[in-house]
This record gives C-alpha cells, structure tokens and sequence, in this order.
C-alpha cells in the first residue's frame, strides 16, 4: 500500500513540469501518451506548450510506472517514428483510445489495420515536413561534395589526417542529380537543384509532367538509366515492401565510381550492407544518410567507421519552425477526432 501511495505522489517528470500520478489522472484535459526520452530536446521545447494548451500529456515512461491507473485515461497517442512502439498489446491496454497522431509524413513504422481494428484512426502532418526534409537533402549533398564535416574537423584539429590533400571536393553547381521519388519532397529537392544549375533526372513510378515541366526535370523511366548518368542520387521514396532495399549491390554497381548516394527516405530503403561493401571498395565516391537502419547507428557499426560517410540522426524534419507546425497538426488531428469530426490527416490504407 505504502508503496501505492508513494508511487501515485512521487512528482514525475512531465511536461508542463513535474506531475504526480494521482494530479495526472485529476486533470480536466484530455491525455494523450506521448513519447519523451529517446527522441531528440529539441522536440520537448516546441513539443509541450503547443499540446499543453489541449491536453494533458502522459509521457510513455509515466505510463510504464502505473498503466493500470492510467490506461483508462487515455485518448490519443502522439508518436514520434518507432520511438513509441503502437503494438497489439499497447492497443489493448488502452480502451478508451481514439486516434493515434504521428509527427511526420512516413508511417511505415505504424500497423494501420490494425490499429484501425480496435476503432482507432490513424493521422499524420503531410505537407508540413517538405522544406524540412528538401533542405538536409541539400544540405548532405552540399556537405559531402564540398567536405564540410572534413573540413570543421581539420578547424578544429589542424590534422591534415582529418582533411587529407587526396580529398578535394567536388562540385554541385551544373551536376547531374538523379531524384528517386518524385512526390512532393523530391519535387522540392528539384525546385532547390534548379538553383544550383543541376541537370535534374527524375525516376517515380507515374511520369510527373507538370512538375518536370516546372523545374526542367527529365523522366528516366527505367531506374537505370538514372542511375548510371547521375553524379549525386537521392533516394526521396517512401518505404513499402516495393522499396525496401531498392538499392542493392546491383544498383550501387550501376552508379559512376564518382558518385554520391544521398537517403533522406528511409533507412531500409537501401540495403546497408551492399552500401558498406560498395563504400568501401569504392563502387561509389561517398554516401550522406538522414536515415539508417537501426537509429541510431550502433556506435562501431561499420558504416560509421568510412570516411566517405556522413551519418545524420533523421533529422530531417527537426528545425523549430516545421516542428511548430508539424505539432500543431497533430493536436488539430487529435482534437478533430475526439470532437467527434474527420480530421484533416487521417491516413487511410
Ligand atoms: O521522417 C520524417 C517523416 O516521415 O516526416
């Protein structure tokens, strides 16, 4: 009993500051599970304020503490990619669920119809991510051929063993980019190449006229062709059993030895270990990853230990201002749906 009772007052951390268990399941607002450790700070800053206004929020590790008490008071789960694993066994312990929100445009990492199964919808914030992501797509090209991580750490050290003569960059203004994907990210990572004076190929599974007209973008109807003519190749597909590992050994052996491969998709996307391989044995110049399998990269994975690699902890998404918004669409979703109208965003298989 005394352990009950001290474990219902002891303050946690929550939020809006710390909560006891007993103030949680006292509060007028509706709760929602949500992450909290795990997924990067920055997300808490623009992350609690926003949702705070609505609800109450139960971080996922308060709710581990005392999910009998608290089970019954939640109404929607925010989750932040697989940080929050939405499983049978979570869904069953939640009766009163309604919605479950995720901040970004992938859910590959939810069961749609399965969550569906128990009356729950499914939403997510597209359009918001777009810039975001576009941006660290650039932003990874850039680095990578001009050596900017390289050249911070020579900076820093003054070792020319961190930014080796053997090394120059190579240019991106009037090189060729071949996009894979063409939906709205890829479309933003072309607008932005247009500026550079890329010559832009584009590979998608439906031929995308208007906007190929829009920023001079060529079709390559055949992802090999693609392949073998670009200088830098960003993979912008969204993952599904069609494009897990859509780059292997065999693809990566069709680019230029002097080429980059850029992911700003999804770390299954492409098969990491033909990508060591390929790196390596330099099949490929370099790689710059936003996204990798698992996250983040185990430290000693031997991807992490080339130097022709730049290894982002997907962050795609992560500037203040998209995650401002990216939050806002998630309560508007949320709030939609416990008021008893279709949201915005549902995500329909
Ligand atoms: O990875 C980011 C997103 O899915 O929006």
């Amino acid at each position: 009993m005394f352990h009950l009772i001290h474990r219902l007052e002891t303050p946690l951390l929550s939020f809006g500051g710390a909560r006891t268990i007993s103030q949680l399941l006292n509060m007028e607002k509706p709760c929602i599970l949500a992450t909290t450790f795990g997924a990067p700070r920055g997300i808490y800053k623009c992350f609690a304020p926003v949702v705070e206004k609505h609800f109450t929020i139960i971080p996922h590790e308060t709710f581990l503490l005392d999910q009998k008490n608290l089970s019954e008071q939640i109404k929607a789960v925010f989750v932040w990619g697989g940080a929050l694993k939405v499983d049978r066994g979570l869904m069953q312990s939640l009766p009163n669920l309604k919605v479950v929100v995720n901040g970004g445009v992938g859910v590959d990492h939810l069961d749609i119809p399965m969550i569906n199964s128990f009356g729950v919808k499914v939403c997510n914030t597209p359009h918001v991510v777009d810039n975001a992501t576009a941006d660290i797509g650039m932003g990874l090209m850039l680095a990578s051929a001009r050596k900017i991580v390289e050249g911070h750490h020579y900076s820093l050290t003054h070792n020319n063993e961190d930014m080796p003569e053997s090394s120059m960059g190579m240019d991106v203004s009037g090189a060729t980019l071949g996009i894979i994907g063409m939906g709205r990210i890829g479309y933003k990572v072309a607008r932005r190449a247009q500026g550079f004076d890329m010559k832009i190929l584009y590979h998608n599974r439906n031929r995308r006229k208007e906007e190929e007209r829009a920023v001079g973008a060529m079709y390559c109807a055949n992802m090999e062709d693609l392949l073998q003519q670009s200088d830098f190749v960003m993979v912008v597909v969204n993952l599904s059993l069609a494009t897990q590992k859509l780059i292997g050994a065999k693809e990566l052996a069709m680019m230029k030895p002097t080429s980059t491969l850029i992911n700003i998709s999804r770390g299954l996307v492409v098969d990491q270990d033909a990508l060591v391989e390929a790196l390596q044995k330099k099949v490929i110049r370099a790689a710059a990853l936003d996204v990798t399998y698992p996250e983040p990269l185990p430290i000693g994975h031997p991807l992490a230990a080339l130097p022709n690699v730049i290894i982002l902890p997907h962050i795609g998404t992560h500037s203040v201002e998209t995650m401002q918004i990216m939050v806002e669409k998630m309560v508007t979703n949320a709030l939609a749906v416990l008021g008893g109208n279709q949201p915005p965003d549902e995500v329909k298989v």
